[in-house]
């Protein structure tokens, strides 16, 4: 069966077929690095994620990037709030962004350009768009020429007239800007330096780019002039996507994705998630309450990537529930494989009519909430026999049955990034009786968590930290990689 994904571009399913065989080359846009990332955010990169992991399930080698934003006004006037200057303030949300990430199984990229790293190509890439004559400098700035570009609008499906209309209606004409401007759905590829802030040298003067040129040059020095896969949320659309096609094709005249994947919006009441709304939710605010990230990844995977989703507690404490059964149905192997007689060696047992739904399902579009539901009576049936064992019953499904079942859930559960961790198995090894742990004993899990956390195994940190807590013992991570603990 050949995947079926949506195209923003021609508004239908299209069959996916990369440009080399076994290959796809895939960009998504990044995030402005001026906060703590929410979960609206979680949603757009686990949805790449999957898109990543289910083409790699199928047998492609998938090349990823991901860029940052690292140079924008508003992580300037969050510098001159927090009195840092604006490479402080990317770092810093750049490793908060790896952190939070991480903790949700989200895969990393093969490469994370910055816009501060690729200034050369930006400005060559400008260059030619003015030799082309498509872009036009003025005192310091330069702009591309929207009418220069006859496809402008094919992604959004916005006509040239309709913009140059919509534009007139909503700028001053006292605004700098639109006295520059030729014309007023033109934008800006590259901005004059304004005192007191950030700039590079360029052809035009000292100055800065604007925010779409950025994606146009790291595509095309990462990945070349075509990609396969271009992802963002629907957000951006218009007009940076917009923008990124009029860039790029404009200077290589060549279609610069194959494929435009956008994501819905995580909303809050039916408005969306936002930083610059105010309505956010950051995702190490839902993981400090303490929630195990793969609820998160569960509460994202239950809607399909393309639809809206609402954000409410309810949502959430049901995707707590279904967590618990899937986490149940994953480790009943762990708990229960030696004394039913799994045998380690039998990997090729899988369900093979269990996978073909769950591949007839993700082919069409990544549908999500119908793997899961793959996923859900797999783990369901594992936990009709785990009932019957703990109640100390006879079950009447063969070994080699419940083998194969829970080797099917375990690897679809992999294409989901969906990992659960025994913590049963820790009270079982290492509860001391009445007295509560030694400190002996603590010290050994701190000291497995701090591997852990070298590592980057953030799920198995969390994981003693919390078997910790239930114990009545409190880590505090101290800077320079030490943990202390009380009672
Ligand atoms: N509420 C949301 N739901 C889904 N995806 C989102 C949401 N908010 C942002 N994204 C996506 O996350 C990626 C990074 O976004 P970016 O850093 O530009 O955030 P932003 O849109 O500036 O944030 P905000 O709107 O919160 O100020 C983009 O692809 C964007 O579409
Ligand atoms: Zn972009």
């Amino acid at each position: 069966m050949v995947i079926k994904l949506y195209n923003t571009q021609t508004r239908q399913k299209e069959d996916f077929q990369p440009l080399e065989p076994g290959t796809v080359k895939m960009y998504c846009c990044g995030v402005t690095v001026y906060d703590y990332c929410h979960l609206g955010h979680a949603r757009s990169y686990i949805a790449w994620d999957i898109v990543r992991r289910y083409l790699e399930y199928r047998g492609y080698t998938v090349n990823y990037i991901q860029n940052f934003t690292d140079i924008d006004d508003k992580i300037l006037n969050r510098a001159k709030l927090e009195g840092a200057t604006m490479e402080a303030v990317s770092n810093k949300y750049i490793q908060a962004y790896f952190e939070d990430i991480r903790r949700l199984n989200i895969k990393d990229a093969n490469a994370y350009p910055r816009v501060t790293e690729h200034l050369p190509q930006i400005i060559e890439l400008i260059q030619e768009l003015e030799q082309q004559g498509i872009a036009y400098a003025v005192d310091g700035d330069v702009y591309y020429s929207v009418k220069q570009f006859n496809d402008y609008g094919k992604l959004s499906g916005r006509q040239q007239e309709q913009l140059q209309a919509g534009a007139s209606g909503r700028i001053s004409q006292s605004d700098p800007d639109v006295i520059k401007k030729k014309d007023p759905s033109d934008f800006a590829l590259w901005k004059a330096a304004k005192l007191g802030e950030p700039a590079w040298e360029s052809p035009w003067g000292k100055g800065r780019p604007g925010w779409h040129i950025e994606c146009s040059a790291m595509v095309r020095s990462l990945l070349g002039n075509t990609i396969d896969i271009h992802g963002g949320g629907g957000d951006l659309v218009f007009p940076h996507h917009e923008n990124e096609i009029a860039q790029s094709e404009g200077a290589t005249h060549q279609p610069l994705a194959r494929y435009w994947m956008h994501n819905g919006m995580v909303t809050v009441s039916g408005e969306k998630m936002s930083k610059s709304l105010g309505n956010f939710t950051t995702i190490r605010a839902l993981l400090d309450s303490p929630l195990d990230p793969m609820v998160i990844r569960l509460f994202i995977l239950q809607g399909h990537y393309r639809k809206p989703l609402d954000f409410t507690d309810e949502a959430i404490a049901s995707a707590e529930n279904g967590w618990n059964t899937l986490k149940e149905g994953l480790l009943f192997g762990t708990e229960y494989g030696e004394k039913l007689g799994f045998k380690p060696d039998e990997k090729a047992l899988i369900d093979d009519d269990a996978i073909s739904r769950f591949t007839t399902a993700m082919d069409d579009d990544f549908n999500t909430p119908e793997g899961l539901a793959v996923l859900f009576e797999l783990a369901k049936e594992l936990r009709r026999d785990r009932n019957i064992l703990i109640h100390g019953g006879e079950i009447n499904t063969s070994t080699e049955q419940l083998q194969k079942t829970w080797q099917t859930l375990r690897e679809l559960a992999t294409v989901f990034g969906l990992e659960a961790h025994p913590v049963e198995t820790l009270h079982a090894t290492s509860l001391p009786g009445e007295g509560g742990l030694s400190d002996e004993e603590i010290e050994v899990f701190v000291q497995q968590r701090l591997e852990a956390k070298k590592a980057k195994n953030y799920g198995e940190s969390d994981r003693i930290r919390e078997h910790l807590k239930q114990l009545g013992i409190t880590l505090i991570d101290q800077p320079g990689n030490q943990t202390i603990w009380h009672r």
